[in-house]
């Protein structure tokens, strides 16, 4: 499948560039985001983290605020950031910043007239993916993190797929949409209404049903706004058993739902992926 290039900079001794491609799953034109560390060559392929962000965001937001280049750059990972949802004059909207595009939520869709689009679940786990495999100096080796709606993406994706993955981490993320307004609103919407269908795209409901999970890692700011209503850290603390794996929820004081939170805590999330890929 063709890439066109966009942009290209170079940043901390490695490559920031952005892509355009036809998706073939979304059935629209997608643009994305990677890193190439400076260690990224075809006799050399890096593991790859992919990040998912949160609601209103494109493949822009982490690159351009969370400060991740550096540690990338001297642990050598590469990161792939990409849009929110499927994108168009064609693709089915709404006026809500939570539904719609820039809110995919990183699930399939089933539902009129969302299901041509949004099928973001497939989009993440496999046509990007390959699509970075073939075209970058990268490694089959694969972790996942992201913000907020992203973080319920990277934690519903890596729970599900353990062999795909080989850690998770997330920054405030969704951790039980079927039991907040954010996740009702989408879910209703997408996958319709049978509540039995949503629970596959539920945290903390996942994390009952699994045997194992590969480690995650959670930093949640205590002063996030989105902290009891949304966000529901606690419910994920209620559910972790020490036995399925490692599951580390941080609270931090102070910080809020914004990148200064996810700048001041990435290099720590780099890091902990990195020791779970090179193992
Ligand atoms: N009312 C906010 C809600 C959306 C929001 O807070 N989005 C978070 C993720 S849930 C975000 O990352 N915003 C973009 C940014 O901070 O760069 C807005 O419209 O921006």
């Amino acid at each position: 499948m063709a890439l066109e290039n966009i942009t290209q900079n170079k940043v901390f001794g490695g490559w920031h560039k952005q892509y355009l491609h036809d998706s073939e799953v979304l059935n629209c034109r997608m643009q994305f985001a990677i890193y190439l560390p400076p260690q990224a060559a075809p006799s050399a392929p890096v593991p790859v983290l992919y990040w998912l962000s949160g609601l209103t965001c494109t493949d822009q937001n982490f690159m351009q605020k969370s400060g991740a280049f550096r540690m990338a750059a001297k642990l050598g990972l590469a990161i792939v950031a990409m849009d929110t949802s499927p994108r168009g004059e064609d693709v089915a909207d709404d006026d809500g910043y939570d539904l719609g595009q820039g809110a995919g939520f990183y699930l399939n869709a089933t539902e009129f007239p969302w299901s041509r689009h949004y099928q973001m679940y497939d989009y993440v786990t496999q046509e990007l993916p390959n699509l970075i495999q073939q075209h970058f100096p990268v490694s089959s080796v694969r972790s996942i993190s992201g913000h907020s709606m992203g973080g319920h993406g990277a934690l519903t994706i890596g729970l599900k797929n353990p062999t795909l993955y080989r850690s998770i981490s997330a920054f405030s993320p969704i951790t039980h949409p079927t039991q907040c307004p954010w996740g009702q609103k989408a879910f209703a919407a997408y996958l319709g209404s049978d509540r039995t269908t949503w629970l596959q795209y539920d945290t903390c409901e996942l994390i009952k049903r699994v045997d194992k999970h590969v480690p995650v890692l959670v930093d949640q700011g205590e002063s996030d706004d989105f902290l009891e209503e949304q966000l529901k850290p606690d419910s994920l603390v209620a559910v972790s058993a020490p036995e399925k794996g490692e599951l580390n929820v941080r609270l931090q004081p102070g910080y809020d739902h914004s990148y200064f939170f996810i700048a001041s805590f990435i290099d720590e999330h780099l890091q902990f992926h990195a020791k779970h890929m090179t193992e």
